[in-house]
């Protein structure tokens, strides 16, 4: 294993278990100060500090090890000084699992009515009363701080898809200025910041953003600016170009991502964790996930269908409901039945990651891949 001695803010030591020989993929242990947690790992979305229709004991119950949060809206309502008197993110919320936020740098260039990008940050109106806000590396940081995650996100720019080469090149080396202000920010001990690689579909500027990154010496790497649209493929040959720069024994987390085939793929390149809110959205229109693809359990066809959304899932909804049940309350716009959906397509995907890790310490990894994509109708 590689140990992570010397760095000195880091909490986030990366313990690599194993490597299989082919290619990046691996298995591998992230210390946290809420824990040490198992990788490749997916993290299930809270954005405004609950995974929605699901409860944090049924969130550990499933297996749930570090969930994501987003400082753009915390900031923007309640506010992180409050939660910071709450006694924190894991207090308010109660979960004593793992957690990492994002830093607004996505949010507020997908979700506001974007003012203005300049050297110093971010203006736009705020989504929820139009008022006029401004986010820099400072204040991004100063919030996570607040919020107290245990994992947090440099400030930077997602680039949108497609962008121009010449305005690519000047936004990644700008979210670069603004990683090493992040840096100069942070002071809270026991926490970690990892940077985040920007480069747009542009092979040099990827590598170009990563170097530069890593000379900036931080415990752990976001793959930003990825999952904006970009036909598939090019995501991949991002990653080609990206991970084997990132040093081994830290961890890489690929922002946005995904859909299960795009999990053993990017696994296979190195990465080790994934946020998406995918599995909870669909489940909120009642699509469950499974091996074989996607299954609309609303569809007319399991009106009277009355085995469980998957016979070999070990989750709530599949150990006690049937489809028709679960189409039945969906059609009935009962809650419940969000929530048995939604916890069904979270169990999925930790369960999934749980398996490629079990497949890469057994030295299988390749055929497990193998045979999920031969299963799995995208
Ligand atoms: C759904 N696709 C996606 N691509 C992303 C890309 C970025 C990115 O480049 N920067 C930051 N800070 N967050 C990102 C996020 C939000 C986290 O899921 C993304 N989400
Ligand atoms: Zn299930």
């Amino acid at each position: 294993t590689c140990a992570f001695a010397g760095q000195k803010k880091v909490l986030a030591a990366y313990e690599e278990a194993v490597k299989c020989g082919y290619s990046g993929a691996r298995a591998g242990r992230l210390h946290t100060p809420h824990g040490v947690f198992d990788t490749p790992m997916f993290m299930p979305v809270g954005t405004q500090a609950t995974v929605k229709a699901v409860s944090p004991r049924e969130l550990k119950e499933m297996g749930a090890q570090i969930i994501l949060s987003n400082t753009y809206h915390l900031y923007l309502r309640p506010g992180t000084e409050l939660v910071a008197e709450a006694g924190g993110l894991h207090r308010f919320m109660d979960w004593d699992g793992g957690i990492l936020t994002d830093s607004g740098g996505f949010q507020v260039f997908s979700l506001g009515p974007l003012r203005k990008i300049t050297e110093e940050g971010a203006a736009f109106r705020s989504h929820i009363d139009g008022s006029t806000q401004f986010l820099s590396p400072e204040i991004a940081i100063k919030a996570q701080m607040n919020l107290g995650a245990d994992i947090i996100m440099a400030f930077d720019e997602c680039i949108p898809y497609p962008a121009e080469y010449q305005y690519a090149k000047l936004s990644t080396e700008r979210t670069t200025r603004w990683a090493e202000r992040s840096q100069k920010a942070h002071t809270r001990s026991g926490q970690a910041l990892f940077a985040i690689v920007q480069g747009g579909m542009y092979q040099d500027l990827r590598r170009v953003s990563a170097n530069d990154l890593v000379s900036l010496d931080f415990p752990g790497y976001g793959i930003g600016g990825l999952s904006v649209g970009e036909p598939k493929p090019v995501m991949y040959e991002m990653l080609e170009q990206t991970v084997p720069l990132l040093p081994e024994n830290k961890p890489r987390y690929l922002m946005g991502v995904g859909t299960p085939d795009c999990l053993v793929e990017a696994v296979r390149y190195g990465i080790d964790m994934f946020d998406c809110v995918f599995p909870t959205r669909v489940a909120r229109n009642g699509t469950a996930m499974t091996k074989s693809g996607r299954l609309v359990v609303k569809n007319a066809a399991y009106a009277k269908d009355f085995l469980p959304i998957d016979e070999n899932c070990g989750c709530y909804a599949c150990q006690n409901f049937s489809r028709a049940y679960i189409r039945h309350l969906l059609k009935a716009d009962e809650i419940f039945g969000l929530r048995l959906t939604t916890i069904h397509n979270l169990y999925f995907l930790l369960d999934f990651t749980k398996k490629m890790r079990q497949a890469i310490l057994e030295d299988r990894f390749l055929s497990f891949r193998e045979e999920f994509l031969a299963q799995y109708c995208k």
